[in-house]
């Protein structure tokens, strides 16, 4: 049996909730990750004999190892009766299976790069007979509305009503565009991020049996932080319920929903309710932060407008601690106040130190925060995505992965010649890789192996690497073998590498970042599972960024906080412009806009264990800034 016995009643409640539909509206640091384990781990130790999944879905890869890892500690060996996924890795996973009624290979490319996105519209554009020279469009201007079309999931049949609010001559040019993308990555075995949901949506509405066995394996169903969901990804959600059963588990908060600019909306929670007449508990007791914060999160929040009518008032559960809580300091200058943080931050003890986050709404005053944090001899760091690997080894590998995945794939061909020079200083033209592919079965990776071992410079290490392990990866398909074999290529040329120019910076790191992805990627889907192309796809989805050194102290857009806690929380450039942003200010106060930077205020101090620090100034980025309004609505500043 699960002990549940440290929760409380709606917990529990919320755990042992069995069939049908259900809402659990909770306030931050109210255990919403415990209950949604919870409740897991309990369905598949109570149906030990039968053979249905349960499906839970997430919006980051992080949140969902997370969630697999306590279940498994709850339940071992539960791998096999739970899919715990994000959205996009999902869709991903319906797409290698069924894609092919779409025309779609399951060896697909997730394009992760804008610019290559834009190339790809643009080709699109090019294949229509329009006379796009007097619309003035191009990839780059009309990518934005695609994305919009993209999140909104709209249709062939939706497509009319959606293009009405853009001038009249450009209706019908704008929806053959928005097909011709659609298809023309289709006719490119590519996805980017937004048609990898719209294409899986696709298939299910247009392809009942394929829906129908989705819903015959998956009996419940798990929805984390779904006010984040924009309306593709409600519409791939919906296809999935069990209209007899409406077995749909969804863990909320509307007051968290920060990604508006991406399609989420507080609507959305309110059509969820009424389409699935869910029933609701609430958990507004909040069991991380202390009372002082829970009282000005509350004050701060009341301020909106369009939050669900019947949500309650956060209830702190921890008791006042000794000292102040809520600090907010005023300084002169930015740099004044970014000096302040950093010396405040630095005075701590070593272990309070790793338990500081320094947070803004921008990552123009994070720079400033990170320069003087250092500049104090703290460790400290910047949270950001990073797409492609850096060093040269990582480069070389990642791209003859996708040439071997992709045979006659130019882009990758170029990298890979690129990655090359670095390494081995052998410069071998792409063009010349791709054109003489023809003899080698089509495989540009053989022949970029035959020209470089052709060629009477190349080191005899090189020789031997290239001459074994190309065939073999080519014939096989097996990246472990090749991945090994490439790091032991990759150390024996930095053993005698020369010269300034150093190709094997970021090498260690990067190593331990791809071993670790691939460990994650092989714990989602089973290591037997894991083919080249659930690899490369799942490599694609995730951010290739390095963990971070023991104890250095993050410097976290507000975005990049949620969902996580910290002893010490600086929120730091509280004024207008900063937070709220300068787009909401000009959209107005009672604004959708307003309204969402104050949710990311709420979001800010609500990650607070034991003190929140909220700093502001009078000169930001050399303009004169009043005080943020958040400061006042809290009942901070007067
Ligand atoms: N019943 C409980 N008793 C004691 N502590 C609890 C209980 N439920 C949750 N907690 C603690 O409260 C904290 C917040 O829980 P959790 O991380 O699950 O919050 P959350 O609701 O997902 O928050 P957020 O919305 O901010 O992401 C955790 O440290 C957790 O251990």
């Amino acid at each position: 049996m699960i002990d549940i016995s440290s929760l409380n009643d709606r917990q529990i409640e919320a755990v042992n909730w069995q069939d049908g539909p259900l809402l659990v509206l909770a306030g931050p640091g109210s255990g919403k990750t415990k209950v949604l384990t919870s409740r897991i781990a309990r369905l598949v130790q109570e149906s030990s004999t039968k053979h249905f999944r349960i499906l839970a879905l997430t919006f980051t890869n992080k949140a969902a190892a997370e969630m697999r890892q306590r279940i498994e500690l709850l339940v071992p060996g539960s791998g096999n009766r739970v899919l715990l996924t994000t959205f996009h890795s999902f869709a991903g996973d319906v797409l290698r299976q069924h894609g092919h009624l779409i025309g779609l290979k399951p060896d697909f490319t997730i394009i992760t790069q804008e610019g290559e996105r834009i190339a790809l519209l643009d080709e699109a554009i090019a294949k229509t007979d329009l006379h796009t020279e007097e619309l003035n469009f191009s990839g780059e201007r009309l990518l934005p509305l695609i994305n919009r079309m993209l999140e909104n999931d709209v249709s062939a049949d939706s497509i009319s009503k959606m293009v009405l609010a853009l001038p009249a001559d450009q209706q019908g040019p704008i929806q053959e565009i928005y097909g011709a993308y659609r298809s023309h990555l289709i006719s490119c075995n590519s996805l980017d991020f937004p048609t990898l949901i719209a294409e899986a949506v696709r298939i299910f509405r247009e392809i009942s049996a394929v829906c129908n066995q989705v819903r015959r394996i998956y009996k419940f169903i798990c929805v984390d932080e779904f006010q984040d969901t924009n309306l593709s990804q409600y519409h791939l959600l919906t296809q999935l319920i069990n209209q007899d059963s409406n077995n749909l588990f969804v863990v909320a908060d509307d007051d968290q929903i920060i990604y508006q600019w991406n399609g989420a909306s507080p609507e959305r929670l309110n059509r969820l309710r009424s389409d699935f007449n869910m029933n609701l508990v609430q958990l507004p007791a909040n069991y991380r932060c202390p009372p002082e914060v829970i009282e000005i999160a509350n004050k701060l929040i009341a301020h909106n407008a369009t939050r669900s009518l019947d949500k309650q008032n956060l209830q702190a559960l921890k008791p006042v601690a000794a000292g102040n809580a809520v600090r907010v300091g005023g300084f002169n200058s930015l740099d004044e106040e970014l000096s302040w943080v950093a010396s405040d931050i630095a005075s701590r003890s070593e272990l309070e130190r790793s338990r500081c986050v320094v947070l803004a709404r921008t990552r123009k005053a994070l720079e400033g925060a990170l320069e003087q944090l250092v500049a104090k001899g703290v460790p400290a760091y910047l949270a950001m995505r990073k797409d492609e690997f850096v060093s040269a080894p990582l480069r070389w590998l990642h791209a003859a992965l996708r040439l071997a995945n992709n045979p006659q794939d130019r882009e990758q061909a170029r990298r890979l010649c690129k990655a090359f020079y670095a390494l081995e200083g052998l410069q071998v033209d792409p063009a010349n890789v791709i054109s003489s592919s023809e003899a080698f079965d089509g495989s540009a990776l053989r022949a970029f192996a035959n020209i470089a071992l052709g060629r009477a410079e190349i080191g005899a290490q090189t020789s031997v690497f290239l001459f074994s392990a190309i065939p073999a990866l080519t014939d096989k398909l097996d990246f472990r073998s090749f991945t090994l074999a490439t790091f032991g290529w990759a150390e024996m040329l930095q053993d005698t590498a020369i010269g300034t120019d150093n190709p094997f910076a970021d090498y260690g790191t990067e190593k331990s970042t791809w071993s670790e992805l691939v460990a994650e990627i092989e714990g989602q889907f089973g290591q037997e599972n894991v083919t080249l192309n659930v690899l490369l796809q799942e490599l694609d989805m995730r951010s290739k960024a390095p963990s971070p050194a023991n104890g250095a102290v993050p410097c976290f857009t507000i975005h990049a906080s949620k969902g996580l806690e910290f002893g010490h929380v600086y929120l730091i450039a509280m004024v207008e412009d900063q937070l709220p942003s300068w787009a909401a200010v000009k959209k107005g106060a009672d604004s959708r806009e307003m309204q969402e930077e104050r949710r990311n205020c709420f979001v800010a101090i609500t990650r607070t264990e034991d003190s929140l620090t909220l700093t502001y100034s009078q000169r930001v980025f050399g303009w004169n800034k009043a005080p943020s309004r958040f400061l006042r609505e809290m009942g901070l500043i007067n």
